[in-house]
């Protein structure tokens, strides 16, 4: 019989030892199935995180936010901020990483996030005090393993408490116990794919704006109106994904989700392997338009939807819309221009989407 309490009781050197204790013993897991939440339940997440500018800059380098307002003080005094500020993808993937523990660690995915505002400039140096609500739970019709999560994240400067960024996100999360389904919404495999399906009117012109200030998508988009066309372009940059970006970032912002780090636990998963974080993926994409587009300040994001997966390998490429502009908002010195972004692979498939209101120079 051996004895429990002696030191060398576990043999690691023989290894069916190890797997047989392994075998036996209970595993100690992390995060919440979806039976966990309730609609209007609070929870102040504990992971603090300071907004660092190591972490600022190596976010925007590696996903080619290269905006030189971000990176060089003269600029950044030049754009109206007090210093080098936090970039708005950096401040909102730490805001969301610091939920992951609580929300979503469990599994399952990210599939889409609303009402994305942000409300004050946040700098390196700044704690951050993120809470959220349960907005909403409801059943997969399509999988019966999971249940749909809706949650209100708030992310707060922990001194100050002013609020920097708040925004709704939508998540798959496993249930402990799955739901018999009635199958309404599963995608039988012989169904025809959304290629084959017939290709919706599309405009017989698509316009490039000249350039990228305000008065460019603004000239772009009226040319558009009155010969019935849209004004759609793509973006010649592309990012490889890698284990930096596919791993390191969103380890850097705390999210802990086994999707991003975890090959091991992914091999047997649809994807196959570990997949981008959202946030990665559309920062990426976003960076292509920005770097076609005097932006001034992000002001937010509506229905976002992260339609497949990103693996290691997979290149990022960004395609924009115009959808509208507004002289009136914002500083005299620039007007608001709303986007809808698409991030495509290299198969040309969406990855993500989501339409970005932004404040854009003028001139
Ligand atoms: C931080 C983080 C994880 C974390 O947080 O820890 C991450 O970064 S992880 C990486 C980023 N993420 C992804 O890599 C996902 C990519 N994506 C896909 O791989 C496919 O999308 C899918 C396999 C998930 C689904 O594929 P799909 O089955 O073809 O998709 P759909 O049928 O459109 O959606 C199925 C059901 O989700 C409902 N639904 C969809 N979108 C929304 C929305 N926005 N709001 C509310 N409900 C929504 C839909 O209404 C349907 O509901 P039902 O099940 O009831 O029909």
């Amino acid at each position: 019989m051996t004895d429990w309490s002696a030191p060398d009781a576990i043999d690691c050197a023989d290894e069916r030892v190890f797997q047989t204790v392994l075998d036996r013993v209970e595993t100690r897991e992390k995060g919440h199935y979806f039976e966990y939440f309730a609609e209007g339940d609070e929870i102040r997440h504990g992971p603090g995180l300071v907004l660092s500018r190591h972490g600022n800059e190596e976010w925007m380098g590696q996903t080619l936010n290269h905006d030189p307002a971000y990176w060089r003080p003269d600029r950044a005094r030049e754009r109206g901020f007090e210093a080098l500020p936090a970039h708005p993808d950096y401040l909102l993937a730490c805001v969301m990483g610091v939920t992951v523990e609580d929300l979503s660690e469990k599994g399952g995915y990210f599939l889409g996030r609303t009402d994305v505002e942000f409300r004050r400039t946040a700098y390196p140096g700044t704690e951050l005090d993120v809470t959220s609500t349960v907005v909403d739970t409801r059943t997969s019709s399509s999988r019966p393993n999971y249940g749909i999560v809706t949650w209100e994240s708030v992310g707060r400067d922990r001194e100050s408490g002013e609020v920097l960024v708040s925004y709704e996100r939508t998540n798959m999360i496993p249930r402990r116990e799955p739901v018999a389904s009635d199958g309404s919404g599963a995608v039988a495999d012989d169904q025809p794919s959304s290629a084959d399906a017939a290709i919706p009117d599309l405009p017989s012109r698509l316009v490039t704006p000249d350039g990228g200030t305000f008065e460019d998508f603004r000239v772009a988009l009226e040319r558009a109106r009155e010969n019935g066309a849209a004004v759609a372009y793509r973006h010649e940059r592309g990012r490889t994904m890698d284990e930096r970006l596919v791993a390191g970032l969103p380890l850097a912002t705390l999210n802990t989700a086994r999707q991003h780090h975890n090959r091991d636990a992914m091999a047997d998963s649809p994807s196959g392997d570990i997949v981008a974080y959202g946030d990665v993926t559309r920062s990426v994409a976003l960076a292509h338009a920005r770097s076609d587009e005097a932006t001034y300040r992000e002001r937010r994001f509506e229905n976002e939807r992260f339609h497949d997966f990103v693996t290691l390998g997979d290149t990022v490429y960004g395609f924009t819309r115009v959808l509208d502009c507004d002289g009136a908002a914002g500083p005299d010195h620039t007007g608001a221009v709303t986007f809808e972004h698409v991030a495509f692979n290299q198969e040309q498939t969406p990855v993500y989407s989501g339409r970005r209101t932004a404040l854009v120079t003028r001139q």
